[in-house]
């Protein structure tokens, strides 16, 4: 029997954004920053030599070359982002580590301070 596993990695960065939303706009008007907390899942069978679904240094290196276009950004600036919500953050973790062949299952991001978060579960 082939099992499916389901490995994950957290990784956190520091930005600032502004969001427009009709809802108590004026402070979230104003440039300010957020720690946002961040888990990546990728899910698939073991490869037979190695033992691995793929070599979590792997998924490392990758997250950390994504890692650098958040970090201390203005993330309305980021390409390919569009409104820094949770929900486009976690689409742009996504598409990004997709992009890299990785198996992506699912993308959380939270901010600790205002105990928001949010989890993208991908279609397989
Ligand atoms: N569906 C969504 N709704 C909202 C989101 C979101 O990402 N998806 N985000 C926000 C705000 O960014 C969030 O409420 C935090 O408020 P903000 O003005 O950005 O910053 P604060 O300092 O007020 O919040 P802290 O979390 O306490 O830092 C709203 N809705
Ligand atoms: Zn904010």
């Amino acid at each position: 029997m082939e099992f499916e596993f389901e490995l994950s990695q957290r990784f956190f960065f520091d930005a600032a954004h502004t969001l427009r939303r009709a809802h108590d706009t004026a402070s979230s008007l104003r440039v300010h920053g957020h720690t946002y907390h961040a888990e990546v899942s990728v899910q698939g069978a073991r490869d037979a030599a190695t033992g691995m679904v793929v070599d979590l240094a792997v998924l490392r290196a990758e997250i950390e070359t994504l890692r650098q276009t958040l970090d201390h950004h203005l993330l309305d600036e980021v390409p390919g982002l569009g409104t820094p919500t949770l929900e486009n953050l976690c689409a742009y973790i996504a598409t990004a580590l997709r992009e890299r062949q990785l198996p992506v299952s699912a993308v959380r991001v939270w901010r600790e301070a205002g105990g928001d978060s949010c989890r993208l579960v991908l279609p397989r």
